[in-house]
């Protein structure tokens, strides 16, 4: 059986070590040969990939394992490439999020201004890796996951039009549907749900038991009016999750037609979220006091100890493994459904053909094949076409070096939604990016 090379982009990532985890518990169902980290943090990447050959030492002795900091290195050879980078770091989620919240406006790391800062900024450093993987593997399948993925999906398609091995995957989906089925008291992947949207800005029309067909978005409802919502993984959630997750109840008192994503209460709520949230402490400061710090706290245990331990055990993986089994599926012509990102050519009917969509889709050899939703009601429909204005206007900002395209990308998002607010927020966030950002004039 063919075995495949594999390279993970952003290999100092806090969610690396999931992955490494990951790819030795499904070695029979997505065998790999060589795995290469690839980071332009030398001392991020030097952690976590000492960390990996402890544990590929222990528990996968055959695989061909590196880590590096030079693309030719990365990318020679490569059947998979996992895109996991994040420009400019969580140093600037920081900014993203602080900037707008200190300007009256919402800060988060993938919705509003602070997603579209982190969204120039990707765009830059994403469109240079593709370039350079295309280099070196003309024909791997890029996995794309960085974020914000909306926003880089967009860049890559018009920037890599005739490109057919890009995928661009987001995570949020499979999580809302995992946390439904802690509610049901069911598996996950008895479920099979109908989903429309942008990433991070989506709704699930139907939740169908996959056994008997029954629709069981009614009972879903009924169980989040009466006792709320939760994630799957609730127990190991960070307070400001639970919170979020816990939102859809309002959402859906509001708006009980659909389930939503959990990221539609940002674009719902802009001036309640924004007086609820924490403005001192962002999300992105429990990430670097939390998350960031425990996973190269227990890398670096691992490697004074010279041996796994219980390291192996402590890391969260659902993430990876959903990630791994999209190369699996596309790797093996499985066609299994997932929920990713597309660009949309009538998969939501009244929809521009070329706004990047988040639909289900069975997922082969051939890449994903779109399951059509047809014509969405008005109000959903008004929502996303002024979100897919907003991100494709600021992809415009990219390549016309335009600030009259990225105020106007402001302008329109619902986060922020004023034009002078918009060229405060976009004045401010100019100074914080220089020299990561286009420049705009
Ligand atoms: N799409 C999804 O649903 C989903 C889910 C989880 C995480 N993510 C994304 O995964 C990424 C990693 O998240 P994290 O919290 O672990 O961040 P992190 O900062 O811990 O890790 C990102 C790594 O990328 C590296 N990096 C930055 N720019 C790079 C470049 N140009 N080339 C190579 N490496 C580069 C950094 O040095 C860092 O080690 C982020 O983009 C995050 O948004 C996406
Ligand atoms: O605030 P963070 O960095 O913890 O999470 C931001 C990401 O949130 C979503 O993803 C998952 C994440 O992958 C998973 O590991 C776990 O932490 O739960 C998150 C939410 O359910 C989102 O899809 C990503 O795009 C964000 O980057
Ligand atoms: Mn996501």
């Amino acid at each position: 059986m063919k075995k495949y090379n594999v390279c993970i982009v952003g290999g100092g990532s806090t969610y690396t070590p999931g992955f490494l985890k990951s790819f030795v518990r499904l070695k029979e169902e997505f065998p790999i040969a060589k795995l290469v980290l690839f980071d332009n943090n030398a001392e991020r990447q030097e952690v976590i990939g000492e960390f990996g050959k402890i544990l590929f030492g222990e528990r996968f002795k055959e695989l061909e394992f590196s880590y590096t900091t030079d693309p030719k290195t990365a990318y020679e050879n490569m059947d998979f490439v996992f895109m996991q980078m994040r420009s400019g770091g969580l140093q600037m989620r920081r900014e993203d999020e602080h900037i707008p919240f200190k300007l009256g406006k919402i800060g988060q790391e993938t919705c509003g201004a602070g997603g579209m800062a982190y969204g120039l900024r990707s765009t830059i450093d994403m469109i240079i890796a593709v370039r350079q993987i295309r280099q070196y593997s003309p024909n791997a399948w890029i996995l794309n996951y960085s974020n914000p993925a909306a926003i880089v999906a967009e860049a890559l398609r018009r920037e890599f039009p005739n490109d057919k091995r890009i995928l661009n995957i987001c995570d949020q989906p499979e999580n809302v549907i995992r946390s439904v089925s802690r509610l049901l008291g069911c598996s996950w992947e008895d479920l099979d749900p109908v989903y429309f949207g942008l990433n991070h800005y989506g709704w699930f029309t139907h939740v169908y038991d996959k056994h008997t067909g029954e629709d069981l978005l009614p009972k879903v409802r009924q169980i989040v009016a009466e006792k709320g919502f939760l994630p799957q993984d609730a127990e190991q959630r960070d307070p400001s999750w639970l919170e979020t997750y816990g939102f859809v109840q309002d959402i859906m008192n509001d708006f009980p037609d659909y389930l939503p994503n959990t990221y539609d209460g940002y674009y719902l709520y802009p001036e309640y979220k924004y007086n609820h949230l924490d403005h001192e402490y962002t999300r992105a400061d429990e990430v670097i006091a939390g998350r960031e710090t425990r996973v190269f706290k227990e890398c670096r245990e691992v490697i004074a100890n010279g041996e796994l331990g219980e390291g192996f055990h402590s890391i969260s993986d659902a993430h990876a493994e959903m990630m791994i089994k999209v190369a699996e599926a596309i790797a093996f012509n499985k066609n299994t459904r997932f929920i990713v990102i597309v660009e949309n050519n009538g998969a939501i009917n009244n929809l521009q053909d070329d706004a990047m969509v988040e639909v289900v889709c069975e997922l082969g050899i051939n890449g994903p094949r779109p399951m059509a939703v047809g014509n969405i009601p008005q109000f959903y429909y008004g929502l996303l076409a002024q979100q897919v204005s907003s991100e494709k206007l600021l992809i415009d900002a990219y390549y016309e070096k335009s600030y009259q395209k990225a105020l106007q990308a402001l302008t329109l998002n619902r986060l922020i939604n004023d034009a002078k607010k918009a060229r405060e927020i976009l004045d401010a966030l100019i100074i914080a990016n220089k020299d990561m950002w286009p420049d705009l004039h």
